[in-house]
């Protein structure tokens, strides 16, 4: 009995006693070097064995100090935490027992702590255990959130976006190699680790399944990234689920920090206009680019009509947008002043960090490029357009005096 309570407790604290203090220090990492050499002779192997763990009990309190709830769903709670014995903090992620089955999250569990020694993968430890009405596991915390908290009406700066796309197609490519399909790519599940996105990481593997296997509609997603062939599927029925359904999220992703919203509601071409018209471009009905793809570059609306092809079997592999990182994305002349960009995003005192957004640079420039063309307009209709900034403060300091005698006091520049 003693021995079965020490095996628990190593298990629940593994991470903390074997691997120091810091957070960032990937857990366990030569238990899991043995797992990985296996499955890549073996297309996934261990990786794919769902262990029957025993999960020990405990009150959260007897390690943890709870900080904060970062989020709550209707499935689970997400924790800020610290870790008293190894003063670490963790994030929490609490699943509601009566909600989700053991096995559930024991399978959510398994992937998540088997995949994270991706580098754009969350890193989960090897801490599971049970209290009260909670399975819970350990996870590090991001401190920039998700990607839907960064968001600005307008979506992000291509730079950005590149960044963000490069890391994420390959924590999905990894996962596609081992045969393992995410199944729900969203702004949500993609956490930030640097202000700048040079590092964001995949997190929640709930839904996450092996290719092949039959599967129902994922619960609790948004609509507008179901891809066609999920939406189309009759209540309750069964399909087979394939990599392919990544792609098509992650085409909605990827077009969604570009512009700040999903291109459609549903990927529905009989109640979505937006889809429809996407549709018909996509097959080569019409040669008019829907609207609101317009402001893409040639080679940028090429790759978006290969993601989100509505027949999955042509759809592209998610590593494919690497052939696609060095063009550039976003026509400056389409996109106005509307984007904006990430500049500064401080955490503050581990309470919700403030954002802050400012227009591009490009549509600075294209500000510039507009003044001088009208210009040029202006004066080939023999109209003065440069400013004597001379004449300018004459005229400011001829009016100053005029209406006030205290003048003197105030500083023109
Ligand atoms: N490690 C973490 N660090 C910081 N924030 C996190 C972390 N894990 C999760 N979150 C936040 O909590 C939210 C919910 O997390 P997660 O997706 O794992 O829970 P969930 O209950 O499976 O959500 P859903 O069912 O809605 O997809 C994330 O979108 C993110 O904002």
């Amino acid at each position: 009995m003693a021995n079965t309570v020490e095996k628990r407790r190593s298990f629940r604290i593994m991470r903390f006693t074997d691997n120091g203090k810091n957070e960032n220090t990937p857990p366990n990492t030569q238990h899991r070097n043995s797992i990985y050499r296996k499955s890549q002779e073996t297309d996934g192997g261990i990786l794919h064995m769902i262990p029957d763990l025993d999960i020990p009990q405990m009150n959260f309190t007897d390690e943890y100090n709870i900080e904060r709830t970062i989020a709550e769903g209707c499935f689970a709670k997400i924790l800020l935490a610290t870790h008293r014995p190894t003063n670490c903090s963790v994030v929490l992620k609490a699943v509601h027992a009566e909600l989700t089955g053991l096995k559930d999250f024991i399978k959510e569990f398994h992937y998540s702590y088997q995949l994270s020694h991706h580098p754009n993968i969350l890193s989960a430890y090897n801490v599971a255990f049970q209290a009260n009405d909670y399975y819970v596991f350990a996870q590090e915390y991001a401190p920039y959130g998700d990607l839907a908290s960064n968001l600005g009406p307008n979506g992000l700066h291509e730079t950005a976006c590149k960044l963000i796309a490069e890391q994420l197609s390959s924590a999905l490519g990894f996962m596609h190699s081992k045969s393992l399909v995410h199944r729900d790519l969203k702004l949500e599940n993609v956490l930030v680790f640097s202000p700048d996105f040079s590092r964001v990481k995949l997190c929640d593997f709930g839904a996450t399944t092996r290719k092949g296997t039959l599967v129902g509609k994922v619960k609790h997603t948004w609509v507008s990234f179901v891809p066609p062939e999920v939406l189309e599927s009759v209540k309750n029925e069964r399909f087979i689920c394939k990599t392919s359904s990544d792609s098509w999220q992650f085409g909605i992703l990827l077009y969604s920090i570009l512009t700040g919203s999903p291109p459609w509601q549903s990927a529905d071409w009989v109640k979505d206009a937006n889809y429809a018209a996407f549709m018909k471009y996509q097959k080569k009905k019409t040669t008019k680019i829907p609207d609101n793809f317009r402001k893409f570059s040639s080679r940028l609306i090429r790759c978006f009509r290969k993601y989100l092809d509505h027949s999955e079997e042509n759809r592209a592999k998610v590593t494919e947008i690497t052939k696609y990182l060095k063009d550039r994305w976003v026509d400056s002349k389409m996109s106005g002043s509307k984007s904006a960009t990430l500049l500064a995003h401080a955490p503050d005192n581990d309470q919700d960090s403030i954002c802050v957004y400012i227009n591009q640079r490009e549509s600075r420039y294209s500000l510039d490029e507009s003044k001088t063309r009208l210009q040029r307009i202006m004066s080939s209709y023999g109209l003065e357009t440069t400013i004597d900034q001379a004449a300018v403060k004459k005229r400011i300091w001829d009016w100053l005096s005029s209406c006030d005698d205290s003048y003197e006091d105030v500083e023109v520049f």
